[in-house]
């Protein structure tokens, strides 16, 4: 499946035009995510659609949704911005930092030195790097390009090769541990339990997909994990506010 998204994205990089810059302060994801008032950070992702699950919700108001998730104690939002796969849109960005005194983190299959420019004009504070797209090589001269900019980056592995290539190169701020497998699009948090044993200390471990449970998050917090990034068991509930507070019920949590 993210071959099939890379060959979509690499057409759509070979159209794109760099839209006005947007200027917004800045906020830093890493900052925000040490300084929650949940047990442990919150990434909460605004997500229509996905390849996994198809369409989570007819209509989104993605400003009223960053609301609410700020509200919850959220640290940060997460904005899909990919259109063909996710019904995104780059715009929402700047709707939630409008809207929010939050990071937002643009979500996307960022690939070209352009996409990282492009970010920087649409205003987000951060994004992704997906570590299964790219050499490591690669990646690290976007990952300094985006620092260059003002921008941080969360650096997603789905393994522990992609990790251990990773880390031959440099060392991530920001380490996401994504549960989903990709080809079977099957989630486990077990993946954060097995990987988040070769994260360096200095990093900040964000465990990613399938978090549905205050177990989840327990077990990934026991595994070491700084901040969960969550988006289907919030997009599903009417009521976004009390699903955070749900989720992340201290007693839950720390039992
Ligand atoms: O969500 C998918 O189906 C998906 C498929 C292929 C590549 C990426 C995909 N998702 C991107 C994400 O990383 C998730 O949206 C994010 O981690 C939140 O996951 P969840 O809480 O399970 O919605």
């Amino acid at each position: 499946m993210l071959e099939k998204i890379l060959a979509t994205k690499r057409e759509e990089i070979s159209q794109l035009q760099l839209p006005e810059k947007q200027y917004f302060p800045k906020k830093s994801l890493k900052a925000s995510l040490q300084k929650t008032s949940l047990p442990l950070g919150l990434i909460a992702e605004i997500k229509q659609a996905s390849p996994s699950k198809g369409v989570l919700c007819e209509t989104i108001s993605p400003t009223a949704i960053a609301r609410v998730y700020e509200e919850g104690g959220a640290s940060a939002i997460s904005v899909l911005t990919d259109r063909t796969y996710f019904q995104g849109d780059t715009a929402y960005v700047a709707e939630v930092k409008k809207t929010v005194s939050l990071p937002v983190l643009r979500k996307d299959f960022i690939l070209s030195p352009l996409q990282v420019e492009e970010t920087a004009c649409i205003g987000a504070d951060a994004m992704l790097l997906i570590a299964g797209a790219m050499e490591a090589k690669q990646l690290h001269e976007l990952y300094e390009l985006a620092y260059s900019k003002g921008l941080e980056c969360l650096v997603e592995v789905h393994s522990e090769e992609e990790l251990e290539s990773l880390l031959a190169v440099f060392t991530p701020e920001v380490i996401g541990i994504n549960n989903r497998n990709l080809k079977t699009f099957q989630t486990s948090v077990s993946q954060t339990e097995q990987i988040a044993k070769m994260v360096p200390k200095e990093a900040l471990l964000v465990s990613e997909s399938g978090i549905h449970t205050p177990d989840d998050i327990a077990r990934v917090k026991k595994a070491g994990a700084n901040a969960v990034l969550i988006g289907e068991q919030l997009m599903r509930k009417d009521d976004k506010r009390q699903a955070i507070i749900d989720l992340f019920s201290e007693s839950a949590i720390n039992q």
